[in-house]
């Protein structure tokens, strides 16, 4: 008993701890750090489920703010050892402007940056994302890539722009003196598409399906693929780089990572029904049924409208011109630059994490579309 009390002696702090992904890191570490004292959760939004987490070992604070307010920001920093920072507007629909998009993405990360050097904060794990390299605009495909893969980034959306920026600044940042005179180390994990338990775009999907008779209609080619990881191994990831950060630091300091695991390499809309498939859904046609150029002009014309109508309603459908580039340009990773770099293996197989996935579909409420 003594020997667990000394040894649960580190402060956490997860931004964006209350989203899809952040979840799923803050359970994991609750579940597998060991050292852990304090877990600091902090997002715009709190969830409900956090209250149940508040009766463990752990002591685990929840903190509403926001990363764009340094001053909250520093407030949640002083004291941690390690930040995870998960927090992003993560919007490819138009939901949001391209201001707001940035001022979150990319001054909320240096705010994150500045308040571990003014608070003495030593390790930061930096929530990246594949988008930072591409697809990019030209549809050039990215086959089986890895972390030095050359690769023509050029990003027009304001979404990629602004994780790219973000993740350069945690990049540069490595090695710069916190408080006390000691290095910041800094690392990126990008992960691909990311699906499991508590993914809202493969749940507008299910519903879009519900609501057209338990169908979805084919719009990519097979052949197009298309990364994906599932959420635990991406969380996993995160716990074990935040945990080998500090004796590993010369290795791992300034390094990018993907993230990775056993899920297979499909298309967006054959990977979806591994899980919708047995939920139900069937997805019509062996070929897109519609041509691509016809799909171009809906989401064009889809683009158009969410202009026109912004003044008196939000109109964001998942078909827009660049999430129809993205979904249709291969964009996949093969690498094992995290296995060597810090013994990560994936901690749930693509059968489990298959079978989670479907167990969560299936307990939607069908009737809430
Ligand atoms: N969902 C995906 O497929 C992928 C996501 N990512 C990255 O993973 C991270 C997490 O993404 P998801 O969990 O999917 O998104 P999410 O939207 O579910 O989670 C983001 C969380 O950040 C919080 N947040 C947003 N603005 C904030 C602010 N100003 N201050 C404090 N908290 C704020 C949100 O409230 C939310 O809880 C993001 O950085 C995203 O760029 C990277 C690759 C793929
Ligand atoms: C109706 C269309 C033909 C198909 C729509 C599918 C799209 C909504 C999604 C296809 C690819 C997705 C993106 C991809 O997985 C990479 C991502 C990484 C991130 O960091 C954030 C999310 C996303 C941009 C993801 C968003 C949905 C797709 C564009």
């Amino acid at each position: 008993m003594a020997d667990s009390a000394q040894a649960q002696k580190l402060v956490y702090l997860v931004t964006g701890g209350c989203g899809f992904l952040g979840e799923h890191v803050v359970r994991m570490l609750l579940q597998r750090e060991p050292r852990l004292r304090e877990l600091r959760i902090f997002d715009l939004q709190l969830g409900p489920w956090l209250e149940e987490l508040k009766t463990g070992p752990v002591q685990v604070i929840a903190i509403k703010g926001d990363v764009t307010q340094a001053h909250e920001v520093i407030a949640a920093v002083a004291g941690a050892h390690v930040v995870i920072h998960a927090a992003g507007l993560v919007d490819v629909f138009g939901r949001a402007s391209p201001e707001t998009i940035h001022k979150v993405n990319v001054q909320g990360t240096q705010n994150v940056i500045e308040a571990c050097v003014q608070t003495g904060t030593q390790f930061l794990v930096y929530t990246s994302s594949m988008e930072v390299v591409g697809p990019n605009v030209k549809g050039h495909p990215f086959y089986r890539g890895n972390e030095d893969t050359p690769y023509e980034a050029v990003h027009r959306h304001p979404y990629p722009h602004s994780k790219a920026l973000a993740e350069q600044l945690v990049l540069e940042a490595n090695g710069r003196k916190v408080c006390g005179g000691l290095p910041l180390v800094t690392c990126a994990l990008r992960p691909t598409g990311i699906y499991g338990e508590g993914h809202q775009i493969m749940r507008d999907i299910y519903y879009q399906g519900l609501r057209l008779g338990g169908r979805l209609f084919r719009a990519i080619p097979t052949s197009v693929e298309h990364g994906r990881v599932y959420v635990g191994n991406v969380a996993w990831m995160h716990v074990l780089v935040a945990r080998e950060l500090e004796q590993r630091a010369a290795l791992m300091g300034g390094q990018v990572y993907f993230c990775y695991d056993k899920s297979p390499y499909k298309s967006y809309e054959d990977f979806n029904m591994e899980f919708l498939g047995p939920c139900g859904l069937r997805l019509v046609g062996t070929r897109p049924l519609l041509p691509y150029w016809l799909l171009m002009l809906l989401a064009v014309l889809n683009a158009l409208l969410q202009w026109l109508l912004r003044p008196l309603v939000l109109y964001a459908p998942l078909l827009n011109p660049y999430t129809l580039a993205v979904a249709n340009t291969t964009f996949t990773v093969s690498t094992n630059k995290a296995q060597r770099h810090f013994g990560y293996e994936p901690l749930f197989s693509w059968e489990d994490s298959r079978t989670r996935t479907i167990r969560w579909v299936q307990a939607m409420d069908g009737s809430a579309q």
